[in-house]
């Protein structure tokens, strides 16, 4: 579904990150994991088109988007949740569900992906006419993922989720994020809670200084305490 090849990307004359390759498939969650400032958000937002300057290849179903702007990436089928969760505080859930549609071809059908929204995330739900900054982190953090996948990403990637959150949200996020892979979601997860995010992950990508510099299966990863302690530790 997505080739990323020899990925550069700048900050003005810094230049973090330098050949990034990796690769997802369809229906698999991929996890990146490394240090504070190895590179993964900046993979994130490069991917998305959200960075002035990049170099290398992102071949998104087939089709080159290095270059294109992120609306034209948006509209191929890619999703980007930030680290920092942008739902609209003073909209109700159902408002903020419904700004995800907004410019978008899926915007006649609002009702049944609302529908399915409230079945794939039942604490919302619950919810839908209650304003968002009167939730939880957590749940507003949820809402920000379901805003995501209202519009039906192909590849939809998450910016630590869990970060800030009560663990009991987090064990329920985990569980939320197993529901869409069963429903078919292909998703890259970027995660400082390692052991969750390997626990669920079909692949892992270790990105250390920018770039890759380990790949393996969730499950191998996790067993790999000398890689983890080597390139996870803070
Ligand atoms: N807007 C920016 N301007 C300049 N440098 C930046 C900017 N954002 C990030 N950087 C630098 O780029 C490098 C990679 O940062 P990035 O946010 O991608 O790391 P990360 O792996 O996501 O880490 P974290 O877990 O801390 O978010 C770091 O050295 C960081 O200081």
């Amino acid at each position: 579904m997505l080739r990323v090849e020899g990925l550069n990307a700048w900050y003005g004359p810094s230049h973090v990150l330098q050949g990034i390759d990796l690769e997802i498939r369809r229906g698999e969650i991929v996890c990146l994991i490394g240090r504070n400032g190895a590179g993964k958000t900046t993979t994130l937002k490069s991917i998305m088109g959200l960075l002035p300057k990049t170099t290398g290849s992102i071949v998104f179903e087939g089709q080159e988007m290095r270059g294109r702007p992120a609306h034209i990436r948006y509209g191929a089928g890619l999703a980007y949740v930030p680290e920092e969760r942008r739902i609209v505080p003073g909209l109700t859930v159902r408002e903020n569900l419904s700004l995800g549609l907004v410019a978008s071809p899926l915007k006649s059908r609002e009702s049944e992906l609302i529908e399915r929204t409230k079945r794939i995330f039942p604490r919302l739900a619950e919810r839908l006419e209650q304003t968002a900054v009167t939730m939880s982190g957590g749940e507003q953090q949820m809402l920000a993922i379901a805003r995501a996948m209202i519009s039906e990403p192909k590849l939809i990637m998450m910016d630590e989720p869990s970060e800030g959150i009560m663990p009991v949200l987090v064990d329920e996020m985990f569980e939320l994020f197993k529901a869409m892979k069963a429903e078919g979601q292909t998703i890259l997860l970027v995660e400082q809670n390692v052991e969750l995010a390997l626990g669920i992950a079909d692949r892992a990508y270790v990105v250390d200084q920018g770039v890759i510099v380990h790949e393996a299966t969730g499950a191998a990863l996790l067993a790999d305490a000398e890689i983890q302690e080597r390139y996870c530790s803070v």
